[in-house]
């Protein structure tokens, strides 16, 4: 990497020739995204390149960031297609194009006619079981038990790898072992996925590159309809879609690509950072900014410490000194998020999503035990609550199109063509379903349910679906006499809503991966191992493994407060952090030094509980 080349530039900065090739590099908060946005607006307004036809891409790596951008775009919004990567090609080039993809016997690759979105990859059982049992069925006894388990697990991380010579084949990562005889067969395991039309998210890019490939003139099409293409975090850019956007800037889309090495955490999904560090088209532009916007000079001196090796030291801002960053060794974690939790635009971030679930379930009742119970008393019913209740969780955040889509999920009828308990009639036509849909979610929404029993939540959908049957067709089981009727009284629906998990979960406490490009007041990292604090005391950003990286997007996410959660702290690592010349305080027990607290939150009696 050579970064004397780079030219150093702001995120207020307008480019002035936008067409050529770029590549922009910038730490945390430097206001990657803010100038990316800009920079859209700057070519949709002037570039002579964009016809009536054509459009910016504008590439980001969740849904949320693809929000953001679009809510920034102004009057420019139109001219530009702003979705994830796996969107971008799913619409551009999988669903149009699918039917290109042929097998070596030259049948046809995926049912085309049953194509609906793709999805995560959950292993099913029988799908494995027919895969052994035609392919390998001496290892048929492996499928049952643990070693079945074992299995699925190894399944579900089947990523898509490349070789020199630019074929992709399928592999499972180095911890998962299993028997090489099973290696051959991958391809043809997941075609029993694609032969019921399922794509799953790790296809998108394999199957885009295979057409584009294979169907070189589609390149020309795709950069006429993009003549540039944008694409924001890309240190975690995939080997594949690296290849990809290399072959569009060739057939004439002017590439952007925009990152920070520094925080490239997903190589668990066969991320490459070095394809960002050495990205590199014919004329390409290096930029770099060096400010950080978000974060006070005591959380900057921090994140400088951590990437002291390598390129980009960041200059504060917004010129403010501000608290120090604090370390609290934890005896009950209860006990921190009692006395510390801020009134608002706080987030606690955990490195995996087990600590989120045991976090959640230390601040609230244990919703996720109430599901259990909830599935073994009635099992239809429960499935039916679950998805109004992660679609009333989307509402909740103004996520409503992610509302409606998983509330639709209960007028799919079952294997008999029929509609699922709870609910009894006719399977709604996909116009009513919406329909009906929107007037339930909004009714549940007017009832204020959080207070509510699911009891008295369900009598109230069963009295408004019979005073619409006429309209809608379709009504709800009562909840008769027993069990599951105490259960229903006992329960507060706000249980439910609080215990589901959302695709893109944007509660309160979140895994460090689902906070990438956010930003928040006050951070909590929760780490539940001292040892994790090696990655201040010794920090290697450069490192093969993410565990440094992780942390270090884990910081920098803080704009004013960043704690520290540790269950220890040895008297050397004590000793170690005091004389990091850091200003880092650090406190045995909050009880015994509350006298600080009042600076963050004014103590407030509020439990996280309050914020889900
Ligand atoms: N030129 C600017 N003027 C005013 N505010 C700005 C400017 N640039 C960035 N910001 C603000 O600074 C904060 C950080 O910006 P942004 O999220 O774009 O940074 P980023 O480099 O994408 O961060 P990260 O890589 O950490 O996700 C945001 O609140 C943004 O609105």
């Amino acid at each position: 990497m050579n970064h004397s080349k780079s030219i150093l530039i702001s995120s207020g900065d307008v480019l002035d020739n936008f067409d050529h090739h770029f590549r922009v590099i910038a730490g945390p908060g430097a206001g990657k995204t803010y100038w990316l946005t800009n920079h859209v607006k700057n070519v949709v307004k002037h570039s002579s390149r964009l016809n009536p036809v054509s459009k910016v891409a504008c590439i980001t790596y969740t849904n949320i960031a693809a929000e953001q951008v679009l809510n920034n775009l102004g009057e420019c919004v139109d001219k530009v297609e702003v979705s994830t990567i796996h969107s971008f090609f799913y619409k551009n080039i999988i669903k149009p194009y699918a039917s290109h993809l042929y097998d070596e016997l030259g049948n046809q690759l995926i049912a085309v006619e049953k194509i609906d979105g793709h999805e995560e990859h959950n292993p099913s059982f029988k799908k494995i079981e027919s895969w052994i049992g035609e392919y390998n069925p001496d290892l048929k006894f492996l499928i049952y038990q643990e070693n079945g388990k074992k299995i699925s697990s190894a399944l579900s991380h089947l990523t898509w790898e490349v070789e020199s010579s630019g074929k992709c084949f399928l592999d499972v990562p180095k911890e998962y072992r299993l028997p090489k005889k099973l290696k051959k067969s991958y391809f043809d395991y997941k075609k029993l996925y694609w032969q019921e039309g399922r794509i799953h998210h790790e296809d998108v890019l394999y199957f885009s590159y295979r057409i584009l490939c294979e169907n070189p003139i589609l390149l020309i099409f795709l950069s006429a309809k993009f003549p540039y293409i944008f694409l924001d975090e890309f240190q975690d850019t995939n080997p594949i879609q690296t290849m990809i956007v290399k072959m569009l800037a060739k057939s004439g889309s002017t590439i952007g690509v925009i990152g920070d090495p520094a925080q490239s955490i997903y190589s668990f999904q066969g991320a490459k950072r070095e394809d960002f560090l050495d990205f590199y088209i014919q004329d390409i532009a290096y930029y770099e900014i060096q400010d950080n916007r978000r974060s006070t000079s005591k959380i900057i001196r921090l994140l400088n410490h951590m990437r002291k090796k390598g390129p980009v030291q960041q200059d504060c801002i917004r010129n403010e000194e501000g608290e120090c960053v604090r370390v609290i060794i934890y005896q009950k974690i209860d006990d921190v998020f009692d006395n510390l939790t801020p009134e608002s635009d706080f987030c606690v971030l955990t490195l995996k999503n087990s600590f989120v679930t045991k976090l959640k379930s230390t601040s609230q009742d244990n919703c996720l035990e109430i599901w259990d119970k909830f599935k073994n008393l009635d099992y239809n019913r429960q499935i039916f609550y679950y998805h109004l209740s992660v679609a009333i969780a989307y509402a909740r955040q103004h996520r409503y199109e992610n509302a409606l889509n998983e509330f639709l999920h209960v007028f799919r009828p079952n294997h008999d063509g029929e509609l699922r308990e709870p609910l009894k009639g006719q399977i709604p036509s996909p116009l009513l379903s919406r329909s009906i849909a929107i007037s339930v979610l909004e009714h549940v929404l007017d009832l204020e349910p959080f207070n509510l029993s699911l009891y008295r939540v369900n009598e109230s959908l069963f009295s408004f679906l019979s005073d619409n049957g006429n309209k809608y067709g379709i009504f709800l089981k009562k909840i008769a006499k027993g069990n599951f009727k105490k259960f229903s009284e006992s329960v507060l629906f706000s249980n439910l809503v609080s215990g589901v998990k959302l695709g893109e979960d944007l509660g309160y406490i979140r895994t460090i991966h689902k906070a990438k490009g956010a930003e928040f007041k006050t951070v909590f990292v929760y780490l539940h191992d001292e040892s994790h604090l090696n990655c201040v005391l010794n920090p290697d950003l450069e490192n093969e493994d993410d565990l440094h990286r992780i942390f270090y997007v884990a910081f920098s996410r803080a704009m004013d407060n960043l704690f520290i959660l540790t269950p220890s702290l040895s008297p050397e690592n004590w000793e170690s952090l005091k004389g990091l010349n850091l200003e880092i305080e650090i406190y045995e027990s909050i009880e015994a030094e509350h006298e600080y607290i009042p600076k963050i939150n004014n103590r407030v009696n509020r439990s996280l509980l309050d914020f889900f």
